[in-house]
């Protein structure tokens, strides 16, 4: 479903943010990415989603390439980005339907998903309210429900956690859990470690720019926890 292969990326100031990363994930995953403030991660996640591009590698959806297809790769895909940096004067329902008209989601389907996730993540007396009177975390939960509307197999999240309640964070687990079972797959960045290792079956951890461990979580982890893992990768390196 998403293939990265021996992908680089320099930013312009010269910092090599990431560097010849490999990641394969199959549907049914639901991958965890860790690694410390400024490890790469969200650079990572951008280059795969296409609002930046890499140096070096290719990224592939579905079999397309995102450097020469990147259209129809984003098509397959569902961002929520770390920062629900999005459009103040609209309310909720105008910015899922903005996103929905975007991914040409035919009426009858947004509907059925707008309906759906607007009463998993409590919103549906919210819709109608501008996006500006909204909490930080009630921007989240739009952005998710926005993010879901054209419903793809593949999920990317960066830090979907941070700032959700704990009713939130559950139904989004729940969400991630029922998504992975019926064939999808997500990959997401977490500094939520006991999270990870209690949602995904593979793991991914990235340190200055390199991937240090990747594979299946009961492989890297073993019977220790996710959190001696990650200390015991940063002390060797
Ligand atoms: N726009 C940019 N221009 C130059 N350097 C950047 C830019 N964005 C990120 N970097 C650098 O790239 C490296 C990786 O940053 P990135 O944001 O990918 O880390 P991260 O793992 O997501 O960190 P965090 O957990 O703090 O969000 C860091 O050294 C950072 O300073």
């Amino acid at each position: 479903m998403l293939k990265v292969n021996h992908v680089s990326k320099r930013y312009e100031d010269g910092t090599n943010a990431i560097t010849d990363i490999n990641l394969h994930i199959q549907s049914g995953d639901i991958y965890g990415f860790i690694g410390s403030n400024g490890a790469g991660k969200s650079t990572m996640i951008k280059s795969i989603v296409g609002i930046h591009p890499f140096n070096e590698g290719e990224i592939w959806i579905d079999g397309y390439s995102m450097r020469t297809d990147p259209v129809r790769c984003k098509k397959r895909i569902a961002f929520i980005p770390d920062n629900p940096d999005i459009y103040e004067h609209l309310t909720g329902l105008q910015y899922i339907h903005f996103l929905a008209d975007i991914f040409e989601v035919p009426f009858a389907k947004r509907k059925v998903s707008i309906e759906k996730y607007s009463t998993i993540f409590e919103m549906t007396n919210k819709l109608h309210n501008s996006i500006a009177s909204y909490s930080h975390g009630m921007k989240q939960r739009i952005a998710i429900i926005a993010a879901l509307v054209h419903q793809p197999a593949l999920f990317i999240l960066d830090e979907p956690f941070v700032g959700l309640d704990p009713t939130a964070s559950f139904e989004l687990k729940r969400v991630m859990s029922e998504h992975a079972e019926n064939g999808g797959a997500i990959f997401f960045s977490t500094h939520v470690l006991e999270v990870a290792q209690k949602l995904c079956n593979k793991v991914a951890i990235i340190h200055k720019g390199k991937l240090v461990k990747n594979g299946c979580m009961d492989e890297i982890a073993g019977s220790k926890s996710l959190e001696e893992i990650f200390m015991e990768v940063r002390n060797d390196t």
